[in-house]
C-alpha cells in the first residue's frame, strides 16, 4: 500500500455524487475525525444529481477528497488499474447503484447489468488485491444493501440478518443477486466483506421520485401529490445523518463477513406520510395552496412492509436519533 503520506487510510467511495453517498461524503470530509483519511468518489453521475457533482461541488476544495467520472459496472479495467496495479485504496464503501424501484420496473435488465457488475467488479478487483499482497483483508469492502431483499413482511413480523432473501421487484432482485454473490466471495475467498440492509432513507438532496421528496416538490411546485395504488403501504424511515452514522458504525467497528440491518421504529403509511408531509409544511408556509392528493396506478407490485430487526447494530452502539417529525421539519426547511 502506497499511501500518500498525511493519510492513515484511503476510501474509494462509489455513487458519493448521490443522495446517501454525498451526504456521506461530507459529513466525513467536513470531520476533523478523518482529516487523516483520503476520501476519492467514483460515480458515473446520472439523473438524480442532473449528471452533475452539484452535491458535492463544495467538497472539491477539501485536502482530503477527489472525484473520478466513471461507470464501474462498465470500467472495470479502471478500477483494476487504481485497485490492483496502484494499490491506492484500504477500504471501499460501495453506495452506486441505480435505487429507484419505479424505474426497474421499466427496464429491469439494466438494472441487473448496472447493480450486479458494478458490485462484483469491485469484489474482483479486491480479491485480486488481496491475492497479490497475500491477505485477503488487505481491502475492506462495506456494500450498502437494503432491506428489499427480504421481500415484504406481514404485520407483526420482522426480518433478521439470516432471514432468506426474497426480493419481488427487479431492483430488490438486482440488490439481492449482489448480496448473494458478496456471500459466495467470503465463504470462496475470505473477503472482509460487510452488508448494511436499511429501510428507506430520506434527507437533503434526494431525488424527488421518492416518496417523501415527491411529496415535497409537488407542494412547491403546486403539483398534484401522486399516491401509488390506494396509499395503505407502509415504509419505516430513517434521517440521513442516522444512516450516515450508522454506516460509519458499521465501517469502524464490524469484524469481517457481518450483515447489519439498520432500521427505524417509525412506520407510516405513504398515505399518512404525505399528509404528515402537508401539515408541516402548511405550518412552515400556512398560506400556501396545498396541491391535490391523486392516486395513480399502483405498482406491478408493491410490498406492504419492510420490518427489520436492528437489534445486532445497537450491539455496536448505534441507535437511531432523529425523529420522523424532527426529521421531516428538516428537510422542509432545508
Ligand atoms: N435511498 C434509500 O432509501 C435507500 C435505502 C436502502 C439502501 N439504499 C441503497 O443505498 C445506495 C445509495 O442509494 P441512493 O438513494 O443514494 O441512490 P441515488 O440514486 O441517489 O445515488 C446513486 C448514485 O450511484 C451512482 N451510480 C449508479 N450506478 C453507477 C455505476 N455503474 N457506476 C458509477 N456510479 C454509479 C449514480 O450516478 C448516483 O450518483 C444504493 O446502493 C441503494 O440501493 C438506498
Ligand atoms: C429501502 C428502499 O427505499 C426506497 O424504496 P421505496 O420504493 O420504498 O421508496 P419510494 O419512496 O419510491 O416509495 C415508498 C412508497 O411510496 C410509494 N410512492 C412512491 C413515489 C410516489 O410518487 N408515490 C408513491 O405512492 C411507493 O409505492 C412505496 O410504497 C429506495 O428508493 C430504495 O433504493 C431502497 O432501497
Amino acid at each position: 500500500m502506497i499511501l500518500e503520506q498525511q493519510f492513515s487510510r484511503s476510501v474509494l467511495v462509489t455513487g458519493g455524487a448521490g443522495f446517501i453517498g454525498s451526504n456521506f461524503l461530507r459529513a466525513v470530509c467536513t470531520s476533523q475525525d478523518y482529516q487523516d483519511v483520503k476520501f476519492t468518489c467514483i460515480d458515473k453521475l446520472s439523473y438524480v444529481s442532473d449528471n452533475t457533482t452539484k452535491f458535492i461541488d463544495d467538497l472539491l476544495k477539501e485536502d482530503n477528497f477527489e472525484f473520478i467520472k466513471a461507470d464501474i459496472s462498465e470500467e472495470y479495467d479502471l478500477l483494476y488499474r487504481l485497485i490492483v496495479e496502484q494499490e491506492l485504496f484500504t477500504d471501499v464503501i460501495h453506495f452506486a447503484a441505480e435505487s429507484s424501484v419505479d424505474r426497474s420496473f421499466e427496464d429491469p435488465l439494466f438494472f441487473t447489468k448496472n447493480n450486479v457488475l458494478a458490485a462484483q467488479n469491485l469484489l474482483e478487483c479486491v480479491r485480486l488485491i488481496g491475492n497479490k499482497r497475500g491477505d485477503p483483508h488487505h481491502v475492506k469492502f462495506i456494500h450498502i444493501s437494503t432491506d428489499e431483499v427480504y421481500g415484504e413482511q406481514r404485520t407483526n413480523e420482522s426480518a433478521a440478518e439470516n432471514t432468506l432473501l426474497s426480493p419481488s421487484n427487479p431492483y430488490s432482485a438486482s440488490k439481492g443477486a449482489i448480496d448473494l454473490i458478496i456471500n459466495a466471495y467470503i465463504k470462496s475467498f475470505q473477503l472482509f466483506a460487510v452488508l448494511i440492509r436499511s429501510n428507506n432513507v430520506y434527507g437533503y438532496h434526494q431525488y424527488p421520485e421518492k416518496i417523501i421528496p415527491m411529496t415535497l416538490y409537488s407542494l412547491c411546485h403546486r403539483q398534484p401529490i401522486r399516491i401509488h395504488g390506494d396509499g395503505h403501504n407502509k415504509r419505516r424511515y430513517l434521517f440521513i445523518d442516522d444512516f450516515v452514522s450508522a454506516v460509519l458504525t458499521v465501517w469502524n467497528k464490524s469484524e469481517p463477513y457481518e450483515i447489519y440491518n439498520v432500521g427505524s421504529d417509525d412506520e407510516v403509511t405513504n398515505i399518512d406520510m404525505v399528509n404528515l408531509i402537508i401539515r408541516q409544511y402548511k405550518q412552515w408556509k400556512p398560506y400556501s395552496t396545498i396541491p391535490p392528493i391523486t392516486y395513480v396506478t399502483d405498482r406491478k407490485f408493491n410490498d406492504d412492509r419492510y420490518d427489520v430487526d436492528f437489534t445486532k447494530i445497537r450491539r455496536l452502539g448505534w441507535k437511531p436519533q432523529t425523529t420522523l417529525q424532527q426529521g421531516l421539519d428538516k428537510v422542509i426547511r432545508s
